[in-house]
């Protein structure tokens, strides 16, 4: 049977759950305000307290893979346990790997990421497609076929991203444009949403080019980062609708207690339908 797409859960996720996603970065500091040791055994509990808190509720759970791959192979067991929890839970999994690389190779981190029959296997990830966007052709196939997302990186919500996206390509497009070009080209025709999504932080101010991909637009930096929901209708304009917010330690930060996390996501929750609905 063919999967359904990513794009179309996606979608039934954001006006079901409303579209908050919430990241899973177990930071050393966050462990250590939460009464944990900074080892493996700290990362399980911070893990499962949150997935457990959070996973019956929010669209998206999006754990960043690199505050598990610091803990070697029993980091991994926990971000395997942590992603299969999540998505029995209800919640869609965005793994953050950010995965770029020449095609073969990316055939691996297709294979790791986008294959059903993988521990790791989940609902989207992220790649980075500044080794050229064809690199992504074995993520972005894998991913049809089983029914995943890929959110490609376009206008990160660092402030030292612009030297690289918004640098000039050879037809005049900034190189983000481009990247944002080709994915509404992956995404046409899809409904009712593309499962190729474009990472446009929020911290971006007007983010100055065509966001109409069809798809959806990851926006990182809320919290901790600065921007905030209020923020989210002058960045991405017209396209508003398809923003998945995404709040990681402005929410962790509430822990222990899964009733501060929960507070907090409801809170965020709140204010993006605010912010959302009123633009
Ligand atoms: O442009 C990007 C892309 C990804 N991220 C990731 O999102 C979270 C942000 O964490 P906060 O604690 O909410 O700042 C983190 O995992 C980043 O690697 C991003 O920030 N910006």
């Amino acid at each position: 049977m063919t999967p359904e797409p990513f794009g179309a859960r996606l979608r039934h996720a954001m006006d079901t759950r409303g579209p908050l996603c919430v990241g899973i970065d177990p930071h050393a500091s966050l462990l250590t305000s939460w009464g944990l040791d900074d080892d493996i055994a700290g990362l399980e509990r911070f893990t499962r307290t949150t997935v457990e808190a959070l996973a019956d509720r929010v669209a998206v759970l999006k754990p960043q893979s690199a505050f598990f791959e610091r803990f070697g192979s029993r980091g991994i067991a926990v971000l395997e346990k942590a992603v299969e929890e999540a998505r029995s839970a209800g919640a869609l999994v965005l793994m953050d790997a950010k995965r770029g690389d020449i095609g073969s190779t990316m055939g691996a981190y297709a294979a790791t990421y986008l294959d059903q029959d993988s521990p790791l296997f989940s609902d989207a990830v992220t790649v980075s497609p500044y080794l050229g966007f064809g690199s992504l052709r074995p993520a972005l196939d894998a991913a049809a076929a089983s029914g995943a997302g890929v959110f490609v990186l376009a206008l990160t919500s660092n402030p030292e991203g612009a030297e690289v996206q918004r640098a000039t390509a050879a037809d005049g497009r900034s190189l983000a444009q481009l990247m944002l070009d080709h994915m509404a080209a992956e995404n046409e025709g899809a409904a009712p949403l593309g499962s190729v999504g474009a990472v446009v932080g929020a911290t971006l101010g007007d983010a100055g080019v065509d966001l109409a991909i069809n798809g959806p637009l990851l926006a990182p930096g809320i919290g901790a980062q600065g921007a905030t929901p209020a923020d989210l209708p002058a960045v991405f304009g017209d396209a508003v609708g398809n923003v998945v917010p995404s709040v990681s330690r402005g929410v962790l930060r509430h822990g222990p207690d899964a009733s501060g996390l929960r507070e907090a996501a409801e809170r965020f929750a709140d204010e993006i339908r605010g912010a959302v609905s009123g633009s």
